[in-house]
């Protein structure tokens, strides 16, 4: 067995096994033997006759290519396989066991299309770091088995699957930490060091990088984040507190890194996030120099990068997020903490009302935003359940001048300006 495969099969049989189907995670597990009649796990009770299953688990020791690979393997799943394969996210874990995630994909496929996935799974089970597994059922349909696929050994063991609890967390909470949510600059530039051979633009945002950051500043006048959905009125209101306390006015990601927000916007989640943590500890340097000068209002930060990565990393509903006081919710400690948070919320209705208004919606992120309720909700609850400086939830359904007035009475009460 290739070395790389070995952590995967320490305590195989504990694993879990998860796979999204509509937007939630359904659980399987497998054992060697069945101790009496057992129910099929729903991934399998909605199958053909004659349908085969395949999963994918990538099991790359470097974190970087491994996602990297993943992210790219499913567009090559969904280019190569055979119309009506069903390419399903899925992962691997041990229950509770940080760290132990592994990501991959599940499809089905029908008999006569054998020799095409064959090839398939051939050539990429030899040129990637990627564990291939068959499921196939017994005869009277009632069974299936998980086995190793593999051209060379056809004499692989056989696990039985078997229903599995669903965790009391989303199973990517397992692997958050420093793959989506980072909590030190340290740590975010380590990921885009790694990179900059495969990514060349890493180098020049690298250089924009502080020299030194001294996160345990204080400034001299208040800083003030504001926060929220797209569309519910951060410009707008930014722009007027910036005219009404004299304020500067700052952005994360900051402008001198705009020429490259697209180009990592690409990548996958461990990259993208990686970036936008940077972009926050070169706000942050700006912050230190002018809130020196002047109050200063900063248009998204930290809360933004934790929030939507979080919220994009888990499905299904609210619940499914990493508990509240959990550390994935814990503000760097290296990071700048502003005076106040104003997160600006809004019903969905008027929210799109606005988006539509505006015009056209930009990343594929915030589409998804658009049309998917169960995302907008956990960005929000994410957002709330931050922990770090004063975070004030403000509704910004009122007019733009009705929202600035209230705001500005807040700043006053909090910060004393
Ligand atoms: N309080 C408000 N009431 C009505 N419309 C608003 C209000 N605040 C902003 N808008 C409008 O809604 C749209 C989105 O606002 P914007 O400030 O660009 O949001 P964001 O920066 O959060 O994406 C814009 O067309 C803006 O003019
Ligand atoms: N400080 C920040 C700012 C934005 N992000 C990410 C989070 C989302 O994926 C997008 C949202 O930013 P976008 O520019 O589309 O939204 P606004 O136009 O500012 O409302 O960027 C971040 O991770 N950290």
């Amino acid at each position: 067995m290739a070395r790389h495969l070995k952590p995967l099969f320490q305590r195989w049989s504990s694993r879990v096994f998860s796979v999204e189907l509509d937007g939630a995670p359904l659980y399987f597990g497998i054992r060697e033997k069945l101790r009496g009649a057992t129910v099929l796990p729903a991934v399998f009770s909605r199958l053909q006759k004659e349908d085969r299953c395949y999963s994918l688990l990538v099991c790359s020791r470097d974190r970087i290519r491994g996602d990297r690979f993943h992210w790219e393997l499913r567009d090559k799943l969904l280019k190569d396989l055979p119309p009506g394969s069903d390419v399903a996210t899925m992962s691997s874990f041990l229950p509770d066991e940080k760290g132990s995630l592994v990501k991959g994909y599940f499809f089905k496929s029908r008999a006569e299309n054998s020799p095409l996935i064959e090839g398939i799974l051939s050539d990429l089970e030899h040129t990637d770091p990627v564990l291939v597994c068959s499921y196939s059922q017994s005869e009277d349909g009632q069974q299936w088995t998980q086995s190793l696929w593999s051209h060379a050994e056809k004499k692989q063991m056989k696990f039985y699957v078997v229903p599995s609890e669903a965790p009391k967390h989303h199973p990517s909470a397992l692997n958050m930490i420093n793959s989506d949510v980072f909590y030190s600059l340290d740590e975010a530039c380590d990921v885009l060091k790694k990179c900059g051979d495969i990514i060349p633009e890493t180098q020049s945002v690298l250089r924009m990088l502080p020299s030194r950051v001294d996160a345990r500043r204080k400034p001299d006048f208040p800083v003030i984040v504001i926060e929220g959905l797209d569309a519910t009125g951060k410009t707008t209101l930014t722009e007027s507190l910036r005219d009404s306390l004299g304020a500067t006015l700052l952005r994360s990601p900051p402008q001198c890194l705009s020429t490259w927000r697209a180009r990592f916007d690409r990548e996958p989640p461990i990259i993208r996030r990686a970036f936008y943590a940077v972009g926050n500890y070169i706000t942050a340097e700006q912050i230190c120099q002018e809130s020196a000068k002047s109050p200063v209002i900063v248009d998204r930060f930290w809360h933004s990068t934790a929030a939507y990565a979080i919220a994009t990393a888990v499905t299904g509903p609210v619940s499914n997020l990493p508990h509240d006081g959990s550390e994935v919710y814990c503000w760097p400690s290296d990071l700048l903490q502003p005076s106040l948070v104003v997160l600006l919320t809004l019903d969905p209705e008027e929210r799109t009302r606005r988006l539509r208004n505006r015009g056209l919606m930009k990343t594929d992120e915030e589409q998804e935003l658009d049309h998917n309720k169960l995302f907008r909700d956990r960005v929000e609850e994410a957002y709330r359940r931050i922990i770090g400086p004063l975070c004030i939830t403000v509704d910004a359904s009122p007019s733009a001048d009705l929202v600035l007035q209230q705001v500005l009475l807040l700043i006053r009460a909090k910060c004393h300006l």
